[in-house]
């Protein structure tokens, strides 16, 4: 069993680079399968889930060459498959962009119901109601999707719910689809504006992208090409709320401020001090911390992604504050990991409330998925005495080398294998 052993109580003080974004790299790697040429990806973050992607694309047929640790050139030019039923694509949320990609190379896909972290129902159906606009045939038979189409005609696609996973999918299939697709309602985080500007750079024709309405108007090929994944806002947004947890002071550099202003907004409400500079935020926590009011949005409002770290910070101040998970329906299941060490949360449907002015104490604490992870970690820090995390399979699936960054910064954490 792997685990982390963390001592609380130490502010982290320095200097800490972010990785390139896991949801934006989880939505590139599949679009390469779209290319014609051999695509170079840089700053691909070294995580599991992308490591894990990358491996299945080699399954289907596409040859990848290793440049260095964060580079990796792409070369689907010669596949012929568009079936993959292996457990690794079951076990990843994103393998759902294999239904955009191949049926955007092959116009058919057969593939298992992607997994992910168990933070509540997760249906696919706006996926697979834009993908039927587009005139792509669905069976969904023993938890496998098959699809087919003879053609991809361009359509109009209205979202009924804010859907990252589902506005990109649709961009991927429609960039190769007869015609002009329009996406109404569609997700603008910033992982959803980078694969628009790198199928752009392929060649693909994709307007509005960052905005509710998308325009994609269809064409025959796609080139290769070079492309940076941006800096990821989620782990960003984690060190920010660490250091303000541990009462330090830690410049995160490689980040693009613009993506992490709800946070920002949300730190700065609390008490912290937050200094943008252009690529890089200087976070320092204070004494004592103002309790608010949090509610996570689709972008640019405050990040699900971030809700379990933040958490953690609810419960450092003074007074009484509550977050609102508006996204899923089910991702409060690690409140009771904080109650182990302490902490005074209620939590009523999907409103969480903290009664501050605890101590976290030290305790043996599960990461229940992978932002839960992060904050059982966070936690353990702020906490006096010894935490242990476990299950680290979760926090490995996001965080490029979480222990080593957390140690450089001073934080006693050592990861621990029986
Ligand atoms: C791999 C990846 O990028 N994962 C991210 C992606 O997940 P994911 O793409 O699964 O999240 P979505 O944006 O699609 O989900 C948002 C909401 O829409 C609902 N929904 C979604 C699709 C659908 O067909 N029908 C439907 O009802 C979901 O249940 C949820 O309530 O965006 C989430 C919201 O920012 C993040 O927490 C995840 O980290
Ligand atoms: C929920 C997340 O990931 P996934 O969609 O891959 O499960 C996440 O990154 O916080």
């Amino acid at each position: 069993m792997e685990r982390y052993v963390i001592e609380g109580g130490t502010p982290l003080k320095g200097e800490v680079s972010i990785a390139g974004a896991k949801n934006a790299a989880l939505g590139l790697i599949p679009a390469t399968i779209l290319s014609e040429g051999v695509c170079k990806l840089e700053n691909i973050p070294n995580i599991k889930d992308v490591n894990r992607f990358i491996n299945i694309l080699r399954k289907l047929g596409v040859k990848t060459t290793q440049i260095n640790e964060n580079t990796i050139t792409f070369d689907a030019q010669n596949i012929e498959q568009y079936e993959m039923l292996d457990d690794e694509t079951r076990k990843m949320r994103a393998s759902y962009y294999l239904l955009g990609a191949l049926l955007g190379r092959f116009k058919k896909v057969t593939i298992p119901f992607p997994g992910g972290c168990d933070i509540g129902v997760r249906p696919i159906d706006q996926h697979i109601k834009g993908f039927e606009a587009l005139g792509v045939k669905v069976e969904i038979e023993h938890g496998v999707i098959n699809m087919y189409a003879e053609k991809l005609i361009g359509a109009q696609i209205y979202m009924d719910v804010v859907s990252v996973g589902a506005t990109i999918n649709i961009m991927l299939a429609a960039v190769k689809a007869e015609g002009m697709t329009v996406i109404e309602n569609a997700a603008r985080e910033p992982h959803v504006v980078d694969v628009a500007n790198f199928l752009n750079l392929m060649g693909a024709n994709i307007k509005g992208a960052g905005t509710d309405i998308i325009k994609i108007n269809g064409v025959t090929e796609l080139r290769g090409c070079e492309y940076m994944v941006i800096p990821d806002q989620i782990e960003a947004g984690t060190y920010m709320v660490a250091a303000v947890a541990t009462k330090g002071d830690v410049l995160i550099k490689n980040v693009i401020p613009k993506h992490l202003e709800s946070i920002s907004a949300k730190l700065t409400e609390m008490g912290a001090e937050i200094i943008e500079y252009d690529d890089a935020i200087r976070v320092i926590g204070k004494e004592d911390l103002n309790s608010i009011n949090v509610k996570t949005l689709p972008y640019p409002g405050f990040p699900t992604d971030l809700q379990q770290p933040m958490a953690v910070l609810m419960c450092l101040t003074q007074g009484t504050g509550t977050i609102t998970e508006s996204i899923f329906e089910n991702r409060f299941k690690y409140v009771d990991e904080l109650r182990r060490m302490g902490a005074d949360i209620l939590v009523d449907g999907r409103v969480a409330i903290f009664s501050g002015g605890k101590q976290l104490s030290g305790a043996t604490l599960r990461a229940t998925d992978l932002r839960a992870g992060a904050a059982m970690v966070i936690a353990g820090l702020a906490a006096d005495g010894i935490t242990e995390v476990t299950e680290l399979k979760h926090i490995e699936r996001g965080y490029e080398n979480l222990e080593g960054k957390l140690r450089s910064l001073g934080a006693k954490i050592k990861k621990v294998v029986d």
